[in-house]
């Protein structure tokens, strides 16, 4: 598809593309998840390339005020292509990834719409999600605060029942109460899940959901008692600052009791606080939807700078043969190769996980309806634990990239920076990493303490249960061969994440209390927590190697990027193998000449490799990874571009420049 895109001239990566030794298309489903998957998401990429108003090769370029009003002209479009081309929600789903640019629409559809849906008691559905499929409201989900973002507990919004008028009278008391970054809530949702505490008869009952109208269906103006606007500007151009994410105060704004969110817990007509009988962390359940969400997007987005990377490495040229012989290709440098060539693996590790927590999420939802709450704590730890690991690898890489792209990454239109800027908050939002990797570290250390008396973990823990074994056993690995061995793999990587777990409960268990003890080591419980997810991500691959996989060579390739997946880490973290005992020196050793030798068989097939992420070249919005690697002309002609080019002589000539020039003239003369 990206071919299509490109229209037929000269394919300066033709000599790349002719080297791979697997089926690309065969791939291509191996990437998508299915022969469908791939379909559908052409038909949008190309729709959206193919449609004047979803231009961006000029967003870094313009005003804050521009690109928002850009960002709703897009976001109107797209309904309106929507409506008219009745799409599936699959379909506008990819209608609004391949557009590119985060706003509003991103909380109204994944957060406020599955909160009301997660939340809300069936009626309150009917009434509240009719609405918001027809866009006749626009939601957000108004939860962080100035004082408190990861302390959810600690928020201060107040929502009081008033029996006198059968209302909640939502209120900001200090200024730490304020609302602050919701999505959307600065300049356009019309209605918000706010948290607040709930209080009623005198009693503070904890944190509950609660819809608010906040701007007016006639003028969009704030309804009384609500000041509202937008937080300022963010990092880069571009980039984030697409979104209005928004402050919010509230002085005693009235709403009905029935906008209390009651599927978890009612107020009584009279006032009377009744809670379900469903586990009270079901409140954070739009969060654990959306932490899954993102760690496809934080595949995808680390596939678009790696795909960047190795096509541009394919094509600049630096120094050459003593011989004067042709310059080499910076691909060809084993350096390049191993800073590119992992994250090349990660994309495709993060993508199958990425699918394989979407199974989970499904599976543990299905659950919960007929409920089953047994699985929610694994649901838990796997969301919180994969998107921290996720995105911060992602972030990581996206920065470095641009590195290994020398100079002509750091440009806007080599599409790294927007990247980097548009990533690097998924660090943060849905859940700070650090604060959701000790997430991780309690159910790590609930799952130690539950082995020792005797318990048998389940799912991704039952690793766990293998603890005689895994406490004391060595690699095998004897050879560099032996590290091919999927099995030799995944026991170092148990062995690993289950004696870090253990020593962390072990010198707990030698603090004055559980909770000092936690505080004390938490620096080594997240680290422990790295290796229970890096363990997952390892196994889901191993796994996915296991399926039927189709298309000439498509299985071979993978394997190979598992392997430098896996290996790149015992690599990267070494001490922490060797410190636990899981393997020597020499096997370390032989890890990294194993890596080496993946990297040189993935070198012929790199382009390919990243050609089957199917991105155009208008989703990748990069001069330097255009499918046909046609760089330099691009890079030429988007430096036309730029506003201080519209004139030869630059504004402010006159007023600065040349006073200050004539004024040097005129001192060198004297
Ligand atoms: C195509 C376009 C794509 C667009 C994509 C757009 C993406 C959207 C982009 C940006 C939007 C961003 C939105 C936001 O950021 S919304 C705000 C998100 N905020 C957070 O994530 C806050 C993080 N904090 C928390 O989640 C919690 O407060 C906490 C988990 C850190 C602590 O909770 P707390 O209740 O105070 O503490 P405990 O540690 O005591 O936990 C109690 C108990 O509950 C369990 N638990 C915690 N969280 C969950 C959960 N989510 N699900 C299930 N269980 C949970 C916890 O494990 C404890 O259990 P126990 O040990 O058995 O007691
Ligand atoms: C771009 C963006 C969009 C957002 N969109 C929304 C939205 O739509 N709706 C919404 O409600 N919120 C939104 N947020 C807010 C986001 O959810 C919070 O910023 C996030 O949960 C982190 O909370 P915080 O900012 O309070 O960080 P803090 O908790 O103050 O973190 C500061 C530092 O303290 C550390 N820290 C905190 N607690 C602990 C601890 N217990 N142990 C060890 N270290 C700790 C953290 O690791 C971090 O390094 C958004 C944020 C961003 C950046």
């Amino acid at each position: 598809m990206a071919a299509a895109d490109w229209g037929g001239k000269a394919d300066h990566l033709a000599g790349e593309r002719a080297t791979a030794q697997f089926d690309v298309d065969g791939m291509k489903v191996a990437w998508a998840g299915s022969r469908h998957a791939v379909e559908v998401a052409d038909r949008m990429a190309c729709l959206v390339a193919s449609d004047p108003v979803f231009r961006k090769d000029t967003r870094t370029m313009l005003s804050r005020k521009e690109l928002f009003k850009d960002t709703l002209k897009k976001a109107a479009h797209a309904w309106k292509r929507t409506v008219e081309l009745h799409l599936t929600e699959e379909e506008a789903n990819l209608l609004r990834l391949y557009i590119d640019q985060p706003g509003y629409v991103d909380l109204h559809w994944v957060m406020f719409v599955p909160a009301i849906k997660g939340q809300g008691t069936e009626e309150q559905q009917k009434k509240w999600l009719t609405m918001a499929y027809k866009f006749q409201i626009i939601g957000t989900y108004a939860q962080t605060e100035l004082g408190h973002g990861s302390n959810v507990q600690g928020l201060e919004t107040t929502a009081t029942f008033d029996p006198s008028t059968d209302e909640f009278i939502m209120h900001s008391p200090t200024l730490t109460s304020s609302k602050w970054w919701p999505g959307g809530l600065g300049k356009t949702s019309t209605h918000a899940v706010v948290y607040a505490r709930l209080i009623t008869e005198g009693k503070d009952y904890g944190i509950h959901g609660f819809i608010m109208q906040l701007r007016s269906l006639d003028d969009h103006s704030p309804l009384p008692g609500i000041t509202i606007g937008d937080i300022g500007g963010k990092f880069g151009s571009g980039a984030y600052n697409s979104m209005d994410n928004g402050v919010m105060r509230l002085d005693h704004v009235r709403i009905p009791r029935d906008q209390m969110l009651m599927r978890l817990a009612q107020v009584t007509r009279e006032g009377k606080y009744v809670h379900s009988d469903v586990p009270k962390q079901l409140l954070y359940g739009t969060m654990v939807y959306v932490r899954q969400t993102i760690v496809a997007d934080a595949s995808r987005a680390l596939s678009r700078a790696v795909c960047i990377a190795v096509r541009y490495g394919a094509i600049r040229k630096q120094f050459g043969s003593k011989a004067g012989g042709p310059e080499t290709q910076v691909l060809n440098y084993k350096t390049q190769q191993s800073r590119l060539f992992p994250f090349l693996a990660s994309a495709y590790a993060f993508r199958f996980v990425g699918q394989w927590l979407k199974w989970l999420y499904t599976d543990v939802t299905q659950k919960l309806e007929s409920k089953d709450f047994s699985t929610l704590p694994e649901a838990h730890a796997c969301t919180a634990g994969l998107k921290s690991v996720t995105t911060s690898a992602t972030a990581d890489a996206i920065e470095e990239c641009q590195k290994l792209c020398g100079g002509h990454g750091y440009l806007n239109s080599s599409g790294l920076p927007e990247l980097f800027a548009v990533n690097l908050p998924a660090c943060t939002y849905e859940g700070d990493n650090v604060v959701l990797l000790l997430q991780v570290a309690r159910f790590l250390m609930k799952t130690v303490s539950q082995v020792a008396s005797g318990k048998q973990p389940v799912g991704t823990t039952a690793y766990m249960g293998n603890i005689q074994h895994l406490m004391q056993c060595k690699s095998v690995v004897n050879t560099v061969e032996d590290w091919l061995n999927p099995a030799a793999i995944k026991e170092v990587f148990e062995a690993r994440a289950l004696r870090m777990a253990v020593n962390c409960a072990q010198n707990i268990s030698k603090a004055p209390s559980q909770e000092e003890g936690f505080s004390e080591l938490s620096p080594d419980l997240v680290e422990a927590a790295v290796a229970h997810v890096q363990l997952i991500i390892v196994t889901k691959f191993i796994e996915k190697l296991q399926e039927d996989i189709l298309g000439h060579g498509v299985k071979e390739q993978l394997q190979k990027l598992c392997g430098i997946y896996a290996l790149h880490l015992i690599h990267k973290h070494l001490g922490d193998f060797l410190s636990t005992g899981c393997v020597t020196a020499r096997q370390g050793s032989l890890a990294n000449e194993r890596l080496g030798k993946l990297y040189a068989q993935v070198r012929p097939n790199a382009v390919a490799l990243v050609d089957a992420f199917d991105y155009t070249d208008h989703y990748l919005g990069s001069a330097l990874g255009r499918y046909d690697g046609d760089v330099y002309s691009a890079l030429y002609k988007e430096a036309w571009k730029d506003p201080l080019n519209e004139t030869v002589v630059p504004d402010g000539y006159q007023e600065h420049l040349r006073p200050l020039l004539k004024q040097q003239l005129k001192l060198s003369r004297l």
